[in-house]
């Protein structure tokens, strides 16, 4: 059966970070918002090979960061499985994801494959930077 909220510590050097995975499935969305309180930052992972779903990650990320409690959180946007040749563009999930129209929070984009491990150094960095002690 799937979970649908796991939590991982990743350490690097001396640096601890605590992650909530959410699960992505329709049933567990509505739960994001309670997870994504009070966070650091909020990693949203779309598959980039996955093209016919990539509306509904834009939708469903904007009805998320439109919620007051999340205003100003930092996004950081991971399009994965870029191993796959069919994966889009970075530029093109930018767009299609439409991460130009957010102003109201600091945005980043990584494009990555678990698969590979491609980026994934570039990402931890991110969180770092990005967490409420290493600041
Ligand atoms: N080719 C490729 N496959 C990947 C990559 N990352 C994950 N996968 C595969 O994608 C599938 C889904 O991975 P999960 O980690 O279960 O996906 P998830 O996003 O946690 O799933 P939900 O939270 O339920 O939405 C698995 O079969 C993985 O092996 C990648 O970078 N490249």
């Amino acid at each position: 059966m799937q979970v649908g909220f796991n939590m991982r510590k990743v350490t690097k050097g001396n640096v601890t970070i605590k992650l909530w995975d959410l699960g992505g499935q329709r049933r567990f969305r509505t739960m994001w918002e309670r997870y994504c309180r009070g966070v650091s930052a909020i990693v949203y992972v779309v598959d980039a090979a996955d093209r016919d779903s990539v509306p509904i990650a834009r939708s469903e990320l904007h009805d998320l960061l439109i919620k007051p409690s999340l205003t100003g959180i930092p996004l950081l946007m991971l399009g994965n499985k870029i191993d796959k040749s069919e994966a889009l563009s970075k530029q093109a999930l930018v767009d299609q994801l439409g991460l130009e129209s957010i102003k109201d929070r600091e945005v980043c984009c990584y494009m990555i494959s678990c698969k590979d491990s491609v980026n994934i150094d570039a990402v931890i960095d991110w969180l770092i930077k990005h967490s409420k002690t290493a600041k």
